[in-house]
């Protein structure tokens, strides 16, 4: 679909979608440890990806995946302790890592209680020592996004300065959130071996339909988005309704 590279899944219902993602991520999984023997994970934050992590933190699908080989990590969090309410890893830790055999020391959070300069280093050393590098930039086998009604993915935000930062994690104050966040940046998110965008709800179609009109001017960070390996869009017939036949 033109603007919008990459293999499209759509179904009607919410529990198709995250029945799918999670079975795709699962699929992955598997054969990046069969491929070389781990799998490298940044989940996506914010509400919707919980469906997802909850269909792959039950059975079946959570007893196909070999955890003990398995690395979490996360694209963005907020500013704030793993305890808050508005915890990326707290939403993760609820949903999926409470649920699977995954050893602490693989789970790989952002530390967003630290002063935002100091969560970065910590995070960027972690990446630096766990994941493989192309140069400077570590290689996920898996990203996965959400985005914002302004299409924004992990943190970045339209109109800020980290969509043009190239070290691979940077923080960022969001004017209209008033809050400080650790974000990916564009250098990490498109040397991902696969990146998955899970995009579900009405207030989400405006951004789909900007996406596969494809504006030059203005685009969207959802739309400066070019993986280099391969990309999975999966969504609900409410976000895709402007770009599916009637
Ligand atoms: O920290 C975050 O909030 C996410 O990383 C962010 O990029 C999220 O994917 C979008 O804001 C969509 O959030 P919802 O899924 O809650 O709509």
């Amino acid at each position: 679909m033109k603007g919008m590279d990459g293999d499209i899944h759509i179904h009607p219902e919410l529990e198709e979608v995250y029945r799918d993602s999670a079975e795709r991520i699962a699929l992955l999984a598997t054969r990046s440890i069969a491929e070389h023997g781990s799998f490298h994970f940044a989940l996506a934050g914010g509400a919707t990806p919980a469906g997802t992590y909850k269909v792959l933190g039950t059975p079946p699908l959570r007893d196909e995946v070999d955890w003990s080989r398995v690395h979490v990590y996360f694209g963005d969090e907020r500013c704030v302790p793993p305890d808050h309410r508005d915890s990326n890893f707290r939403m993760a830790q609820k949903t999926l890592l409470s649920r699977v055999p995954l050893p602490e020391s693989q789970q790989h959070r952002i530390r967003g209680e630290l002063e935002p300069e100091a969560a970065v280093r910590h995070y960027t050393e972690t990446l630096r020592r766990e994941l493989p590098l192309e140069g400077t930039i570590p290689v996920f086998d898996l990203v996965m996004l959400g985005t914002g009604p302004d299409g924004h993915i992990a943190s970045l935000f339209p109109g800020t300065d980290i969509l043009k930062r190239r070290k691979p994690v940077a923080a960022v104050y969001v004017p209209k959130l008033g809050a400080w966040r650790i974000s990916l940046t564009f250098p990490v998110l498109n040397a991902a071996r696969h990146v998955i965008v899970l995009v579900t709800g009405p207030k989400k179609a405006d951004v789909i339909r900007h996406v596969v009109k494809h504006h030059d001017s203005n685009p969207l960070p959802l739309e400066l988005l070019r993986p280099r390996g391969q990309l999975e869009w999966f969504l609900d017939r409410a976000a895709a309704r402007y770009i599916i036949p009637i």
